[in-house]
């Protein structure tokens, strides 16, 4: 049997779900393990060039035959500063938004809620960081992940911090990304994704130094971004979250209804 095909995301945000994989950790099955972009992650998942994949949730409408495990994602209650939607005019007033290519989900939440709380619906226009190019084609932009944390604190701009809408709009938590896979042949691997979350809790004041210094953040704010702003845990609250938004994004035309259940198991 060929190994199982394990794709993470490249951000700073992932990395406490992926420490025991970057790790080597065992598996009852050989397996390999590599890290992309959010949407391309559900892309190789979806050409079955990845059995598991950490996939934006949004994506998942779009992933036949993918489940998604119901206990490890990447989730918030707050802001989290990585995921914004940032604008050169008032959000009421935007015609064209430029979104980012690697956001299935956050793009997805930025125009539900342009449109129910601004009453816009803009053209959307796929574009890259950093921000002030995606800003010259726009008027607004979706920006996620480590470029968005470098927007942070950008003066002269509007700036929405989309997981804390969320909250504010529909009193519960948002979930960015959860583990897809292709039953059975991920199915082996599902201890080793809590295993490798447990690694990442074992080791935390090891790791975390060095993953503020790959990603370019001081220690400080990568303790606060991956102790208080993300959680990785999902519950039942965040289990209802993530069916709420896709229902919402169906009902508004923004993904197509999903065929079949979310969960795995
Ligand atoms: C919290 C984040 O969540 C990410 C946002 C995603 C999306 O918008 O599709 C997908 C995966 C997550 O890594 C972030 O990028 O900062």
């Amino acid at each position: 049997m060929p190994p199982v095909a394990i794709v993470g995301v490249k951000f700073l945000n992932a990395r406490p779900l992926l420490a025991g994989l970057e790790a080597g950790l065992p598996a009852p099955v050989p397996y390999t393990f590599s890290v992309a972009e959010p949407a391309r992650c559900a892309d190789l998942l979806r050409e079955g060039q990845a059995q598991v994949g950490l996939v934006p949730v949004g994506a998942l409408p779009q992933l036949p035959g993918i489940v998604a495990y119901p206990n490890l994602g990447i989730a918030a209650r707050c802001e989290t500063t990585s995921v914004l939607l940032v604008s050169r005019v008032p959000l009421a007033k935007v015609r064209v938004l430029a979104a980012h290519t690697a956001s299935r989900t956050s793009v997805v939440l930025a125009r539900l809620l342009l449109k129910a709380k601004y009453g816009v619906a803009p053209q959307v226009v796929p574009a890259n960081p950093p921000v002030e190019a995606m800003l010259a084609r726009a008027e607004a932009a979706v920006v996620i992940g480590d470029p968005a944390m470098a927007v942070d604190g950008a003066a002269g701009l509007y700036r929405c911090d989309l997981a804390a809408e969320w909250m504010a709009w529909r009193g519960k938590p948002f979930v960015f990304a959860v583990w897809g896979l292709r039953p059975p042949a991920g199915d082996a691997v599902l201890p080793l994704l809590e295993a490798s979350y447990r690694f990442a809790r074992q080791h935390w004041e090891e790791l975390l130094p060095q993953w503020a210094a790959a990603h370019g953040a001081s220690l400080a704010r990568t303790r606060d971004y991956l102790e208080r702003r993300l959680h990785f845990q999902l519950g039942e609250e965040e289990r209802q979250a993530v069916e709420e938004f896709l229902k919402l994004a169906a009902e508004s035309g923004l993904v197509p209804q999903r065929e079949g259940g979310i969960w795995h198991g």
